[in-house]
């Protein structure tokens, strides 16, 4: 079998490589990695995954890379995915999730393949719920509170379209909350790992930067989120959408103080007025049953594990810059 993963260079593309790898060694992992990209999380796989060169903008580009690799299964999980940048630059969030999204559809039609292909939508296209609409369902409304979520309903809706239009093996997940190590910098659980590690090493004084911490997350590990995303192209059903999320419920400065915990010495935190959102999605928890029931997937590593890991991939970085 032959996938090709689109955001390979990731924190989850990078970990669903390493998934497939280390559970299916017969299959042949391909990447789309953009020109330039850094590709720090990916360099232990050298030799062990095809790249290619492509940009989800350009359809030329990915029609040859779909000719070259020829994927049964596309896992695309490319996208620009922090929402504080998709209030500075909404049109540039949507042109690379929504146009790249329907730019990768259309590149499989144009070279006459049939995969099944994972299109990654958001639990953001939730937006702001209330008390009463929680745990969240794939029926609830869809009510997008940034350019971020409304990219995302948009690439969501795409590939209902192209399922429904054209026949295309879309399944359509909305991810709640993850992270652990190769987490991007400027999210938030990340952003304070980053800094208490610099904290212990003395490269920066306290106290540690922080925004709203009153918002409601379910937290998964970015290794359970790998395994659920091979299993929905194993057993899930073409042109369904699945929430999946952790199980486990948390304030952002309940996340922040098992941060500390793990501390080497002691942390403070202020808050950053620049860090607030002009709108901010506070409350997010899923239900996950459609998903449970058609895999038999469920989370299996707790959130202290997920943030201890975090805490570590931080600071062997800064011990190496
Ligand atoms: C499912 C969804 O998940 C992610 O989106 P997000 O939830 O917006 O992620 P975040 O880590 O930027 O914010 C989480 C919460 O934490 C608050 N917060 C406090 N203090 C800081 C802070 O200092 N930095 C940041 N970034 N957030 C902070 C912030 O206001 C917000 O309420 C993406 O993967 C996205 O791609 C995705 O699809």
């Amino acid at each position: 079998m032959r996938v090709l993963i689109t955001g390979i260079t990731g924190m989850v593309g990078s970990h669903l490589a390493d998934y497939i790898l280390g559970h299916h060694p017969g299959v042949e992992i391909h990447g789309l990695v953009r020109w330039r990209s850094p590709i720090d999380n990916i360099a232990h796989l050298t030799g062990r995954v095809t790249l290619h060169q492509g940009d989800l903008r350009d359809l030329t580009s990915l029609i040859t890379v779909m000719k070259a690799a020829r994927p049964d299964r596309v896992f695309h999980l490319a996208a620009q995915s922090y929402v504080v940048t998709s209030f500075t630059a909404p049109a540039d969030t949507l042109h690379t999730n929504v146009i790249g999204t329907t730019n990768l559809m259309d590149a499989v039609r144009w070279a006459d393949l049939d995969p099944r292909i994972h299109i990654c939508s958001s639990s953001e296209v939730y937006g702001q719920v209330t008390a009463d609409e929680v745990p969240i369902r794939e029926t609830n409304p869809l009510r997008p509170a940034s350019p971020y979520a409304v990219s995302k309903v948009g690439e969501d809706m795409m590939a209902l379209q192209y399922f429904l239009s054209y026949g295309l093996k879309t399944l359509r997940t909305r991810m709640f909350t993850h992270t652990g190590p190769r987490r991007g910098d400027v999210f938030a659980e990340s952003t304070f790992a980053k800094q208490i590690a610099e904290i212990e090493a003395g490269r920066r004084p306290n106290p540690v930067q922080v925004g709203n911490l009153d918002s409601v997350r379910t937290l998964a590990d970015v290794r359970d989120a790998a395994r659920a995303y091979w299993l929905l192209l194993e057993k899930g059903t073409p042109g369904e959408v699945y929430n999946i999320g952790g199980d486990r419920t948390l304030t952002v400065g309940e996340i922040l103080e098992i941060l500390k915990g793990f501390a080497t010495c002691p942390i403070e935190h202020a808050v950053d007025p620049a860090r607030l959102r002009p709108s901010d999605v506070t409350l997010q928890i899923p239900d996950t049953s459609r998903f449970r029931e058609a895999t038999g997937w469920c989370p299996e590593i707790p959130p202290e594990d997920t943030l201890r890991d975090l805490l570590a991939y931080q600071r062997n970085r800064i011990s190496r810059s």
